[in-house]
Order: C-alpha cells, then sequence, then structure tokens
C-alpha cells in the first residue's frame, strides 16, 4: 500500500486528505478552518472499510498553521488511523499559481520555495497561503519528499492565440501578464474520468469541462490537451463565481475609480469577494441561492440567470474553438448537484447536438453518469472530480520517478 498525504493549504484553512493511491480511496480527511481568528474549527474523519464512517468536531483556537498541522496529528493520534502503521511515502501540496515556471509536479527544495514565493505577485490570496502550509508540513514530516502540484500546469499546453492578453507585448512580458488558467488538477482528472466513461481513448476527445465549485472555470479539452480555460493571469476571469466576477469590461473600474473614490485595495476586495452571485442577489452558496429563487426572489432569479448565462456563452465559444464537441462534463460542488444550474446552463443548445434528459439530470447520483438524451449528439456527463486523488496520484509518479 503507498499512502500520500495531500495538503491544500488556503488562507485561512486547512484541508488534508491521507489517501491509499493503488486503492484510490481516503483513509481519513479533516478541514481546519479560520485560522488565525478566534474561534477556530477542526473535523476529522476517518474512512474505514470495515466500520464505515466516523467524524470528530472541536472548536478551537488556531493561531498560525504550525499549529493546524498539530491540531492534524493530534487528530490521527486521537482518532485513527494511526500514521506510524499507514507512514506517507510523501506529501503533496496544491500550489495554486505555478507561472510558466512549472509545467509538472514539482520535488519541493529551498529553490523551489523560493520559486513559489517570487509568483506571489500572480497569487496573492493564494500562493502565499500554499507555501505557509508547505513550510508548516515539512517541519511535521521532516523525512519524506514533499511534492508541488500546480494548478496552472495542466494549462501549459494553451496556444500563444489562446494566453495572450491584446495589451503591449514588452509591458506584458516584462510583469508576466499572460492568462496561465486554474482548476487544472481538476480539468485533467475529469477528462480522463470523462473519456474512461465513455470508454474512448482520451486524445480522440474534444470536450469541455465545467468546473463548477465556489471558484468556477471552464476548459476546452482537445485530445487530453487544455486548448482554452476562461480563467486567467489570476483565478478572477471567466465565469461568475460565489463571490467573484468573472469577466467584466475593465473600464468599469476605472469608472468606480473615478466616480465612487475607490482605491487598488477596495476594487480587489469588491471584485473578488463581494461580486458574483454573492453581490448580485446576498447569498454566495449556490444551495441558499437557489433557496431564495424557489421562494420566488427577484435578485437571486437574476444571478442564477446571469450565472448561467455566461456558462452557456462559453460553452459556444469553446464549440466554436474545438470545432466538434464529444462531451460536456459537469464538476465540483455546483456542477456535481444543481440539476437546474446544469439545465438552464444548457438551455436552447439542442440545435447544436445538445440534449439533455430531464429525469437524468434531476436524478441523484454520487458517481459518473450521463444526463443527455440517447439521441444527444455531444454526450453531457456529470463527473465527480477527485483534485485530492489526482494530487496523491502525481505526487507518487514523481517519487517514483
Ligand atoms: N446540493 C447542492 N446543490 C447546489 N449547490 C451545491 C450543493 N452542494 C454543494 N453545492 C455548492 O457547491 C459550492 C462549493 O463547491 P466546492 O466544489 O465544494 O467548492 P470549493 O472546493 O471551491 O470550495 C457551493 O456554492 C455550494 O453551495
Ligand atoms: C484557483 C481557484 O479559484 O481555486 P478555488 O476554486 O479553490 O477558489
Ligand atoms: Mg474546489
Amino acid at each position: 500500500m503507498s499512502v500520500v498525504l495531500v495538503v491544500n493549504s488556503g488562507s485561512s484553512s486547512l484541508k488534508y486528505q491521507l489517501i491509499d493511491v493503488e486503492a484510490g480511496r481516503a483513509l481519513a480527511n479533516g478541514l481546519i478552518e479560520r485560522i488565525g481568528q478566534a474561534e477556530g474549527h477542526v473535523q476529522h474523519r476517518r474512512e474505514d472499510a470495515e466500520h464505515g464512517r466516523d467524524t470528530w468536531d472541536t472548536d478551537e483556537e488556531i493561531p498560525d498553521h504550525d499549529a493546524a498541522f498539530k491540531h492534524m496529528l493530534d487528530a490521527f493520534e486521537a482518532h485513527g488511523p494511526s500514521l506510524e502503521s499507514h507512514p506517507p511515502v510523501a506529501v503533496g501540496h496544491r500550489v495554486v499559481q505555478g507561472g510558466s515556471r512549472f509545467v509538472e509536479p514539482t520535488v519541493v527544495t529551498d529553490r523551489v520555495k523560493r520559486e513559489i514565493e517570487q509568483l506571489e505577485e500572480l497569487a496573492p490570496l493564494h500562493n502565499p497561503a500554499n507555501l505557509a502550509g508547505i513550510v508548516a508540513a515539512q517541519q511535521a514530516f521532516p523525512d519524506v519528499p514533499h511534492i508541488a502540484v500546480f494548478d496552472t500546469a495542466f494549462h501549459q499546453t494553451l496556444p500563444p492565440a489562446a494566453y495572450t492578453y491584446a495589451i503591449d507585448r514588452e509591458l506584458a512580458a516584462k510583469h508576466q501578464v499572460r492568462r496561465y488558467g486554474f482548476h487544472g488538477t481538476s480539468h485533467r482528472f475529469v477528462s480522463r474520468a470523462a473519456a474512461e466513461f465513455l470508454g474512448q481513448p482520451v486524445e480522440e476527445l474534444r470536450m469541455i469541462v465545467l468546473h463548477l465549485g465556489n471558484g468556477a472555470s471552464a476548459c476546452a479539452v482537445s485530445g487530453g490537451r487544455s486548448v482554452e480555460t476562461s480563467m486567467g493571469m489570476t483565478p478572477l476571469e471567466g465565469l461568475v463565481m460565489g463571490t467573484r466576477s468573472g469577466d467584466i469590461d475593465p473600464a468599469v473600474l476605472l469608472h468606480l475609480q473615478r466616480v465612487a473614490g475607490l482605491d487598488t485595495d477596495a476594487t480587489d476586495k469588491l471584485l473578488n469577494s463581494q461580486s458574483g452571485v454573492l453581490g448580485l442577489s446576498g447569498h454566495r452558496d449556490m444551495r441558499d441561492l437557489v433557496g431564495a429563487f424557489e421562494s420566488g426572489d427577484e435578485a437571486a432569479t437574476l444571478a442564477l440567470e446571469v450565472y448561467t448565462h455566461r456558462i452557456r456563452a462559453y460553452v459556444g465559444a469553446y464549440a466554436a474553438q474545438l470545432g466538434r464537441v464529444d462531451a460536456i462534463a459537469f464538476t465540483a460542488g455546483v456542477g456535481e448537484n444543481s440539476p437546474i444550474v446544469r439545465e438552464w446552463s444548457l438551455a436552447g443548445l439542442e440545435g447544436f447536438g445538445v440534449e439533455l434528459d430531464t429525469d437524468r439530470n434531476r436524478a441523484r447520483g454520487s458517481d459518473v453518469r450521463r444526463i443527455s438524451t440517447d439521441a444527444s449528439r455531444t454526450a453531457v456527463l456529470v463527473v465527480p472530480t477527485n483534485e485530492e486523488l489526482e494530487i496523491a496520484r502525481q505526487t507518487l509518479a514523481a517519487v517514483e520517478h
């Protein structure tokens, strides 16, 4: 059995999974939230084939990422599985921004840490937290290799026409301004799982993956390679998200800076944390938004329309880029669980060969499933993503390499 610990360290949270890679199964997972705030929260869950699933919760102040790791180790010790009897052979870390530098999973050295730090300018919300997680994990697990797996890596196959912004070339080059794309680990996992479900080699398929979570992005995958994606230099561009605006005329910012006195920080906060469906409706969580829509809330209805209108526009654009669409795959929290979002996003596309089956779309399930009619030229699928398993696989492959 090869066990890998996967760490997804955010600015105020630490998510972890202990994974048996060959079995493709988590032995335990956990979430440590509100790091650095007065009321922290630790949740540890043991997944046991024999005893089923057990969850433990505690409320406690967690000052920093070092303390969060200590809590994680304590939880393994108190509730199992024991790390002595299931020692991780490596620790895999999600790192959001790898720039143009990192195209594959990379063994973390002091130099790699410095480079991740240098990339902070391109991901101020994500990379500092990812790095804090790596530093703390190295202290907790000094004797095993640590591997960084980058959200951007899968999109390094984008052609220049897709990743280049139409601004002054020299200025852009000097400041590394280009589109990088994110959620690559998920887009890669889902495109391969979709091909497997369809029983066709991924090399022969053209598909569109819609990763709709708190952050959301679309990806056109041709022959298993990312050829176009909706997030850009940062995870702000593209689809409407929980709290992020996605695409917007940049002149809106100039206008608000002039007429409403917004400075750089206020603009950043507005677009990243106060926009998206939250800004439109007061709800950031899709469950709450759909609930408000169902009780007739007008703002919630508009938010849902704006959210799905944008997805449909991207599906059309990517169909044009791909020339043919064999499959559309919905994934992540919203994509896997919201029939109304899937239905509205693909409404009116029958003329393009995309035909949803209403009953299949509404049926619940936890495995890969088809939600299009048998006659639909494009197969529409729901594919549960598993970024942690993908990180664990890539980590093990990097260690064995
Ligand atoms: N049953 C459901 N119906 C609709 N939306 C759901 C459901 N379950 C989860 N979601 C939505 O999924 C989103 C979170 O997705 P997730 O992939 O977990 O996000 P992230 O990993 O980016 O934090 C939230 O908006 C949540 O409301
Ligand atoms: C890159 C990104 O947007 O990640 P998340 O969806 O986890 O916020
Ligand atoms: Mg996610």
